[in-house]
């Protein structure tokens, strides 16, 4: 099994804290991996590995910090979003698990009352080991999602993360003990595909809960199948965002933002289509760019910073790839779209790029049809409701959506017909834990968050009673 290191001494290649203890956590304590094989290095993002003593200097200070403090520094040192966005992340994150504990205690089933006295109830159970398989982008945030809900039902779970973000998944392993989780209910082991196939085809293994690329979703769908196991799919998006004339502008463009920037753009339900209805296209433009230039590119454990840096060096270069590629195919970049290099010394070597708005856009460019998950808005105009209806849903995809109007029937006619799993009226990208979060089409199935995900981490028994004497046919 590959363990993932963050291993950052003066000198050494790789991040800049050095984590000392074991990141696999099973029967209630941190364990050292089995085999040391495949061992992959792991980069912080931000500095892709520069020394920076101060980061060891603060490191020793952790343990004393609130945990709250401590988990977002780390998840922002492991992943490369700002110190806002990741304190934001643990807040959902543990508002997730006070809300499946306080449901824990309300699953209930029904009462069936049959013929001659007698009656069936149903009965909620769980389903048994679970596994989560996680993605990087909110790496604290999605272990919770998927071990709240699971445990809340009663199953265990076994929980992989991405192997780009083996840090933080272990110390809400460490919150659950400290809560009287029992020991072994809910574990982390570390590594990549080899491993997440392991866990999808282990016999034991009752669910698996993935998020990440539509390809590996398909795979964990196969291995599933075969076990007949159940399986919730949290996969990637390309979701639209539709501004109306009769829009708040200021909202609009805040709400672009929101749909766009997040996390460096790293977001499955980001709303990367934004269609604007061609009487505000310059009002639109004017504001979204100047917006876009103020935002503030850097390092990202400053309080200041609102945008950090990309997971890792491919994935930026894959990103920057299409923003190339949009200028080839005829888009015009209104602004970013390039590396960008913190005047910080130690950022030089960071995965940063400017946050890009492209213009001029068409509906078969590949930049509007292919996630691109990064910090990239594609603007396309259109002219009437039905038109931009369809062409919202001219996609495969089908995660999430947006519209932004004055026009309540108008919103509520459109949020009908989008084919997607959310839709945001007038915002976009906000995560209240009590609503259901899951995707239409090949953006996945099943739900996260809300009351409804109890039923994708439970199983109805059903119990009937006979009061009276047994009917028998022979
Ligand atoms: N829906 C979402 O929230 C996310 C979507 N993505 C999309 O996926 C793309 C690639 O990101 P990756 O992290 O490489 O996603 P991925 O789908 O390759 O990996 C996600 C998780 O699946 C595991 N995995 C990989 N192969 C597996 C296999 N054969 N069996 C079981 N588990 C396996 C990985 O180790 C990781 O924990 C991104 O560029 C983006 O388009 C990525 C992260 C999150
Ligand atoms: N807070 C939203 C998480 C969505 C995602 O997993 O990309």
């Amino acid at each position: 099994m590959a363990q993932a290191i963050l291993d950052v001494m003066p000198g050494a290649s790789t991040g800049t804290v050095q984590v000392s203890d074991p990141l696999n956590f099973w029967a209630g304590k941190r364990v050292e991996p089995r085999q040391q094989k495949n061992a992959e290095p792991v980069f912080e993002p931000a500095t892709e590995g520069a020394f920076r003593p101060d980061l060891l200097f603060e490191y020793r200070w952790f343990r004393p910090l609130e945990k709250r403090e401590k988990i977002a520094k780390l998840e922002v040192i492991n992943n490369g979003k700002s110190i806002t966005e990741a304190l934001v992340d643990i807040d959902i994150a543990w508002q997730c698990i006070e809300y499946y504990a306080g449901l824990a205690g309300a699953l209930a089933g029904q009462h069936v009352q049959l013929p001659g006295g007698a009656f069936a109830y149903t009965r909620r159970e769980p389903l048994g080991v679970c596994v989560g398989i996680g993605a990087w982008n909110y790496p604290f945030q999605i272990a919770a999602w998927k071990s709240a809900p699971a445990l809340a039902c009663g199953n265990a779970m076994v929980f992989k993360p991405s192997p780009f973000t083996p840090v933080t998944a272990v110390i809400l392993a460490e919150i659950y003990k400290e809560a009287g989780v029992p020991d072994g209910l809910f574990c982390v082991v570390q590594g990549g595909a080899e491993t997440g196939t392991i866990l999808c085809q282990h016999p034991k293994v009752a669910k698996v809960s993935f998020t990440g690329s539509v390809p590996t979703g398909k795979k964990v769908m196969e291995m599933s199948a075969k076990g007949v196991k159940q399986v919730t799919l949290e996969l990637g998006g390309k979701s639209p965002l539709i501004i109306f004339k009769d829009c708040d502008l200021e909202n609009a463009v805040r709400g672009a933002l929101m749909a766009n920037f997040l996390t460096q753009g790293q977001v499955c339900c980001n709303g990367t289509r934004v269609f604007v209805q061609k009487d505000i296209m310059p009002q639109f433009l004017e504001e979204v760019v100047k917006r876009t230039k103020a935002i503030l590119v850097g390092d990202p454990l400053l309080d200041s910073t609102r945008m950090g840096a990309l997971i890792n060096k491919p994935h930026l270069e894959k990103v920057l790839g299409f923003v190339s590629q949009a200028k080839l195919q005829g888009a015009r970049v209104l602004c970013g779209g390039e590396r960008f290099v913190p005047s910080d010394p130690k950022l030089v070597n960071g995965y940063f790029m400017s946050p890009c708005v492209l213009d001029n856009c068409r509906d078969d460019m590949t930049c509007v049809k292919e996630e691109i998950f990064g910090p990239v808005m594609s603007v396309l105009p259109f002219d009437t409701e039905e038109e931009v209806v369809q062409r919202a849903n001219n996609t495969t995809f089908g995660l999430a959506s947006g519209v932004f109007t004055r026009d309540i029937s108008r919103a509520h006619r459109v949020a009908e017909n989008l084919e997607a799993g959310t839709c945001f009226i007038n915002n976009y990208n906000i995560s209240p834990v009590e609503v259901p979060f899951g995707g239409y089409k090949m953006s996945g199935f099943g739900r996260e968050n809300g009351q409804v995900t109890i039923e994708y981490y439970s199983q109805l028994k059903t119990v009937v009673v006979e009061m009276g004497d047994v009917d028998n046919y022979f």
